[in-house]
């Protein structure tokens, strides 16, 4: 399971996190082709040939410890030069390759019938036009001493979310930097979405030194400049090398045109870098990925070491129920083990019968995880549908999934400055801190101390989209604080007393549909029949209540949240509530019903087509907002998403309202 920032939509990711030996899944991750590029575009036959190449050339070297690493900057600053050249000059491109570069370069006519590298890494762009989704391009290389993944990333404003994908597991970013033009928004941009994602060590790769004389003074006052911003960003390590790819001076070895410098050259620097994170220091972390059971007496769980390391007879506990128990055996394929460490995929036994399932996390007891419900974060959006504080969204972190939202937005972050901007919605590529809420405690960790732990995903409900990855802060500590308070009249007794089932029937349906005027006949006649009923109506609630809300996406979000939670409460009361909002947006109307119990809820969508409200137009609201005077209307420039599978369909074109609510009303009572 791929738990980095945003990694679970490269394929790549889901088989390379954490396990540095494992050839056969990095193999596997290129051949399955998506946005995963091992030498030769995935789509075509050679793309098997190469992945079957990878896997032998990983088996070779799976003692040799692996470096991922992502670049960052453009195609003008060098990047595709820089790659296409490690890649050549360690000698790992395939021959069929070559041959078809070298062609490439003869037939272009380009650096004078050398080769050029950077159609090497350009060729991407001819994959993306044939329609294959490419966000980022992994490419494996080695030399003697390391093996290598890169993760190269477009550099253009709009693929921020691509860069944060490419970032996800990467150990140190190469920020590349045109010496003639120092730094520019761009790399602070880029640093910036390294440091937001963690990403500790830095290779200021000051590129085009060649076209600037060599000049020290030239590449020190860039240095002193990043310096600043990284230590602003807190980029703890950054290395920085003169250099002129297109040359190879200070790419794979020293060069003699820079005899001031006496750093390393950027290879030499990869190839050493220590970028290991204490991770044994943390505790055991064991996401449980699955609970084995083949038979009565066995029961095992099952995951990839996140943090830490175990040992038969260790104390643990079980994360969020916090049961405790020890560690009887290490189980792997391979035999059972006497320690485990982070990085390893093994089933663990316990002495005690322990209620854990998957999505939970089995942690040291001596250091155990925090729980939590509540959190501030970070969050990058990555949907073109904005960001709504209160919408429900699914967050999946390490092996579980729960429901949350954004309780609210503190501030958006501009990428480029790191200014802090008041926001009420995000937007493509934004960044924000957040506070988050969700319906159920996780084990988590902050995400500067584990980015297994510490990041997720968000999911839309409605169309599974991954929309937004994150980051934890730390805990907010309500949760711990909030008791429910328990009450001796419960809400069985209440109905009871008033001999009826509690309801929330909820209209929803365009302005002038028929809500109000349907509702209305209902409550009359239950009223009649002598129901405990209540009336919620839009127009009422917004002049009390919400009376802060307007008609945004986001206050329409806001308004159906507090209503269903009011609804909630009247039918704790024991009341049928007959709530008639416009309710537009799928997601809250599922909201609203997840609140209540199974056949408390009934969804009645007032079915009556845009032409014939208009027509209707009983608050002549439809004539001000076709005249521009009323932004974000329903049907006109707002969404009206209708229930897909609503308990009752009233079409007011076929029926009378006296007939729509009878239906209403024997349904209830049926
Ligand atoms: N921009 C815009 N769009 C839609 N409706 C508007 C707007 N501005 C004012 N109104 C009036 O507000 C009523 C809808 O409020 P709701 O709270 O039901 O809307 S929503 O559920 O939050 O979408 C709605 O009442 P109904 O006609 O009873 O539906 C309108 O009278
Ligand atoms: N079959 C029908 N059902 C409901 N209302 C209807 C129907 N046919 C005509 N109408 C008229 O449409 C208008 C609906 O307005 P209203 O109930 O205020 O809608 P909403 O509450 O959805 O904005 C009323 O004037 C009502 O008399």
């Amino acid at each position: 399971m791929a738990t980095g920032f945003g990694v679970r939509d490269s394929g790549l990711a889901e088989a390379e996190r954490g396990d540095a030996g494992d050839a056969k899944s990095e193999a596997g991750a290129g051949k399955s082709g998506g946005s995963v590029v091992a030498f030769a575009n995935p789509a075509s036959p050679v793309a098997n040939a190469a992945g079957e190449a990878v896997a032998d050339y990983l088996k070779q070297h799976e003692s040799k410890s692996l470096l991922r690493f992502i670049t960052c900057g453009s195609v003008d600053d060098g990047k595709s030069t820089l790659i296409g050249r490690l890649l050549h000059d360690t000698q790992r491109l395939f021959e069929d390759q070559l041959a078809a570069l070298d062609a490439d370069s003869r037939r272009h006519g380009t650096r004078n019938g050398q080769i050029d590298f950077a159609l090497l890494v350009d060729g991407l762009a001819a994959e993306r036009e044939q329609g294959i989704t490419i966000d980022v391009a992994y490419r494996y290389f080695g030399t003697e001493r390391r093996k290598f993944i890169v993760a190269d990333c477009p550099g253009h404003e709009q693929y921020t979310r691509n860069m944060a994908t490419g970032a996800s597991t990467a150990d140190l970013a190469v920020v590349l930097v045109d010496a003639r033009k120092g730094l520019l928004t761009q790399t602070r941009r880029h640093s910036y979405i390294v440091s937001l994602l963690g990403i500790r060590h830095v290779l200021l790769a000051v590129n085009k030194m060649d076209l600037v004389g060599f000049d020290q003074a030239v590449f020190e006052a860039i240095v002193e400049e990043y310096r600043e911003l990284a230590a602003k960003l807190g980029i703890d390590h950054v290395q920085a090398v003169p250099l002129s790819a297109l040359e190879g001076d200070n790419l794979t070895a020293r060069s003699d045109a820079t005899p001031w410098y006496r750093g390393p050259s950027v290879l030499e620097h990869l190839e050493t870098v220590d970028v290991a994170r204490d991770r044994a220091e943390l505790g055991l972390r064991l996401p449980v990925q699955w609970v084995n059971r083949p038979h009565q007496d066995f029961r095992g769980f099952a995951g990839t070491i996140a943090a830490g390391s175990v040992r038969p007879g260790d104390e643990i506990v079980a994360l969020p129920s916090g049961r405790r128990s020890r560690v009887q055996r290490i189980v792997t394929a391979d035999g059972d083990l006497a320690q485990a460490v982070a990085g390893q995929a093994v089933t663990l036994t316990l002495a005690d019968e322990l209620d854990i399932s998957r999505g939970d996390v089995i942690a040291g007891a001596a250091q155990p995880a925090q729980v939590a419900d509540q959190f501030a974060a970070h969050l990058l959006w990555m949907d073109a549908n904005p960001l709504l504080p209160g919408r429900s969204y699914w967050l999946k972190i390490g092996t579980r999934t729960v429901t949350a939202s954004v309780t609210e937005i503190k501030h958006k972050i501009d990428v480029n400055t790191q200014a802090q901007l008041a926001a009420r919605r995000l937007e493509l590529n934004e960044v924000a801190s957040c506070n988050i809420g969700l319906d159920q405690p996780i084990a988590f960790e902050a995400y500067r101390d584990n980015r297994e732990l510490g990041s997720f995903v968000l999911i839309d409900r409605q169309t599974h989209a991954t929309v937004a990855a994150g980051t934890l802060d730390f805990a907010l500590r309500r949760a711990e604080n909030i008791h429910w308070q328990p009450v001796d009249v419960d809400n069985a007794a209440r109905a009871r007393a008033k001999q009826q089932k509690p309801r929330c029937v909820w209209f929803t349906g365009l302005s002038g549909s028929g809500k109000s005027t349907i509702a209305n006949l209902v409550d009359k006649q239950l009223h009649a029949l002598g129901h405990h009923t209540f009336i919620l109506d839009g127009d009422n609630v917004r002049h009390g209540l919400n009376k802060d809300l307007g008609f945004t996406d986001a206050d329409r979000v806001e308004n159906i949240r507090r209503v269903a939670e009011v609804a909630k409460l009247m039918t704790d009361a024991g009341l049928i509530v007959l709530v008639s909002f416009i309710s537009p947006f799928r997601a809250e109307r599922q909201l609203a019903r997840e609140l209540f119990g199974a056949d408390e809820f009934v969804e009645v969508f007032v079915d009556t087509p845009l032409e014939e409200a208009e027509r209707r137009d009983v608050k002549g609201l439809y004539a001000k907002a076709r005249a521009g005077k009323i932004p974000n209307f329903t049907g006109i420039d707002s969404p009206y998403e209708a229930p897909e599978s609503p308990e009752l369909h009233l079409a007011t074109l076929d029926d009378d309202p006296q007939a729509l609510a009878q239906r209403v009303v024997d349904y209830l009572r049926g």
